[in-house]
């Protein structure tokens, strides 16, 4: 009886669906003869006044239970239309040469060798990450996070690696601030397990450690472990590397550093616990920045630089485009503009291609928003 009752009420359903995709199909069309006058008389896609004028008239005209839902939908009807019409009135940009320059020039396959900047010194995770990319690369290091910016920008290293998110401490602010201020690519990035250790010279016991080193990161994804000691000092410094090497420098013998195995057989220490980060699935993902833009085949990762006007819906309205290219969103970070009064700087991490018309259409036309707009590049994450 209720299994009748279901299909006849699921039956009602389709037979409305039916009347409302004539009708929706009807206002798309409607929206494309908008969009080709928009076009002749140089209209703006995005009319705020227009679309709250609707919302206002359809709540009416629904009442309670069911306006809030009706807001919902017109919201993502208006998204539809809008990306169409931004998809009909779309200019080739200066952007969408440069991304067809790359694709022809970039070679297919991902060099084996090359000059590149790492920061830290030798046994940093940078470098781990570096070998896993190239296969005899010749690494320089760099003190900073903007040495390997400046080197890349430069041209005195052909590519950079550096960390930009960890999975269990989150973000390396840092390296996004400094992607404000530089002229780059990215053209690879990688995911490494980093898995941390507490090391310290051959006869130190972890009794006597009273200062241990390490870089904020690392410190942050052994809180746990940190928390447990007690009356011991903790110390950041540039990299996980350079504490070891510190430490094994050093005439103290009560002091130790956070980082990776291979420090031990670098800097002649002895590990005096292994594996003391939060989670056992603890990754750092890194990417391989280079000069000028490199397309690699198969790139299906997209990252942007945006920066959002200060009014109601910006950042709803730069997501919803690429929402109703059904483009998945898989990081949003935002960090504030310095000297700025409270405005942020978003980076933007797409599963997209520039393969995809749609894409190139979209990102032209945010690239003629007078907003600041970067194209960080499209690229592969090797796992
Ligand atoms: O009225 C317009 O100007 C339209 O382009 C139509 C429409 C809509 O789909 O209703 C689309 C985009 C605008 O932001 C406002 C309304």
């Amino acid at each position: 009886m209720t299994d009748i009752n279901l299909d006849q009420m699921r039956q009602d359903i389709d037979n409305i669906d039916e009347k409302l995709t004539d009708l929706f199909k009807e206002r798309m069309e409607k929206s494309l003869e908008i969009a080709k006058y928009k076009k002749g008389h140089k209209v703006p896609v995005f009319s705020d006044k227009r679309e709250k004028e609707i919302l206002h008239k359809v709540s009416e005209q629904i009442g309670e239970p069911f306006d809030g839902y009706a807001r919902l939908l017109f919201n993502t009807i208006f998204d539809a239309s809008r990306s169409c019409q931004n998809n009909y009135m779309a200019k080739r940009s200066d952007l969408a040469d440069r991304i067809e320059e790359a694709l022809k020039e970039t070679p297919n396959l991902f060099p084996k060798k090359a000059v590149v900047a790492c920061q830290g010194v030798a046994g940093s995770y940078s470098q781990a990450a570096c070998e896993k990319l190239f296969e005899v690369p010749s690494i320089m290091y760099f003190n900073s996070f903007e040495g390997v910016f400046n080197a890349v920008e430069k041209g005195l290293c052909q590519y950079g690696i550096l960390p930009i998110e960890n999975s269990s401490y989150g973000s390396v602010g840092a390296v996004y601030d400094l992607m404000q201020n530089y002229n780059f690519h990215i053209a690879k990035g990688i995911r490494l397990r980093i898995s941390h250790n507490l090391m310290a010279k051959p006869g130190t016991a972890l009794s006597d450690v009273k200062e241990i080193f390490s870089h904020e990161q690392a410190l942050g994804q052994c809180g746990d472990f940190l928390k447990e000691l007690k009356d011991v000092k903790v110390t950041v410094v540039e990299n996980t590397a350079i504490a070891a090497k510190m430490v094994a420098e050093s005439d103290r013998e009560d002091v130790a550093a956070i980082c990776s195995k291979e420090c031990a057989d670098l800097y002649g220490l002895d590990v005096l616990k292994k594996q003391i980060q939060l989670s056992d699935n603890n990754y750092t993902r890194f990417i391989c920045i280079s000069k000028k833009m490199e397309i690699y085949p198969g790139s299906n990762k997209i990252s942007l630089i945006l920066s959002l006007p200060h009014t109601p819906r910006s950042l709803y309205l730069a997501i919803s485009k690429f929402a109703a290219l059904g483009i998945n969103l898989t990081k949003l970070e935002s960090r504030p503009i310095p000297g700025s009064d409270f405005e942020f700087m978003f980076y933007f991490d797409l599963d997209a291609s520039v393969y995809s018309p749609e894409l190139i259409n979209l990102l032209s036309e945010m690239e003629s928003q007078p907003e600041t707009f970067v194209f960080l590049g499209c690229y592969t994450e090797v796992i």
